[in-house]
């Protein structure tokens, strides 16, 4: 008997096809209010469950006893419980490496944006606001010989690293779980403390995982210990930071701007009121959404799936 797969955001036809071809596949485009009932049928009888964007519940997985491996179309793992996985001796596999350029340009293309304005002044230009030269009013900040801050030097924290050493001379900050000697040697990158990196920077940046350390890590005191001049950047999940105080702190100018292409709440709720703030550029979590890049994260987390299914060594597991 063919083992059974559960599908819950589309995945290019060639890949279904290749599941369809080995397996008894369910499918569910994206599982919403009006679905939820036929997924969590899906599941009671689900070997193997691949997709994204949908936190798994362990009341949810509980509900699939023959469950072997989950293959998640990210990177990041927080939609899922990692300590249930190792009690139940389940496998959770993920897409490192395939995403981390895309995401680096995502990251730089918000400090661009934001130090130069460009989203706010284009807005201006389509408005018919453009009537002569421009001021004082319009200037940015600049980006290169400036001082970036990453808090997380991991895959994509490194690459963003060296897009702002090559491309933009800038200076490098960093704080990790440990050290990185390559971006030390390589972008002569600085490990610092989280304070004194948040002291000098002038683009702060996030690169890490949401975990329960890492939620809510950033909060008031953090935007306090930042320069008034520096902007705020995260493209790694929104629960790391405390949303409350970072609408607060560009309120007040207790820091200049931000990039954000994650929150708190997502998708954003259009009465946020960061959407109401000039000094803010908020994408809908584009971080890894080009053409390319999708195909290649949809293409590994399903040779994650199937190996783990056969029983083969699985290519990226999470846990
Ligand atoms: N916006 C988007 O579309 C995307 C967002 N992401 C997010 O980016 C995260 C990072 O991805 P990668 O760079 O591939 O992961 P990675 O595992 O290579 O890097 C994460 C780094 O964070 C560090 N870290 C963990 N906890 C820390 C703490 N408390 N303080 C300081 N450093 C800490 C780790 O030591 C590690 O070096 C993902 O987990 C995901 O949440 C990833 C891809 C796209
Ligand atoms: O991979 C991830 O973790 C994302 O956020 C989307 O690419």
């Amino acid at each position: 008997m063919k083992q059974r797969v559960v599908v819950y955001k589309k995945l290019p036809e060639h890949l279904t096809e290749q599941l369809q071809a080995e397996f008894d596949v369910t499918l569910f485009d994206r599982v919403n209010d009006g679905n939820r009932a036929a997924f969590l049928e899906a599941l009671k009888h689900a070997h193997g469950i691949i997709g994204a964007s949908l936190p798994m519940t362990n009341a949810m997985l509980d509900g699939a006893p023959e469950l072997k491996i989950a293959s998640t179309v990210s990177v990041g793992v927080d939609n899922f419980d990692l300590e249930y996985f190792k009690k139940r001796g389940l496998m959770l596999a993920h897409t490192p490496g395939v995403l981390t350029e895309a995401t680096a340009d995502t990251i730089f293309s918000l400090i661009l944006a934001s130090a130069r304005r460009v989203v706010e002044l284009a807005e201006f230009v389509k408005a018919g606001n453009w009537k002569g030269s421009i001021g004082e009013a319009q200037y940015g900040v600049n980006v290169h010989g400036k001082t970036l801050g990453l808090i997380g030097m991991g895959r994509i924290g490194g690459a963003v690293a060296r897009r702002a050493h090559h491309g933009f001379g800038m200076k490098i900050l960093y704080n990790n779980t440990r050290p990185n000697p390559e971006a030390e040697r390589e972008l002569g990158a600085t490990f610092v403390s989280k304070d004194e990196l948040l002291a000098q920077s002038d683009f702060v940046c996030l690169m890490l995982p949401l975990t329960p350390e890492t939620e809510k890590m950033f909060g008031a005191r953090e935007f306090g210990l930042m320069k008034r001049s520096a902007i705020f950047i995260n493209a790694s999940r929104g629960r790391i930071v405390d949303e409350v105080a970072l609408i607060a702190a560009l309120q007040d100018k207790t820091i200049y701007a931000a990039g954000l292409d994650v929150f708190e709440v997502e998708p954003l709720p259009a009465d946020s009121p960061l959407l109401k703030l000039s000094n803010v550029v908020a994408l809908p979590h584009i971080g890894s959404a080009t053409h390319e890049t999708r195909m290649a994260m949809a293409e590994l987390a399903v040779v994650n799936l199937i190996a783990g299914l056969r029983g083969e060594k699985v290519p990226h597991l999470a846990a």
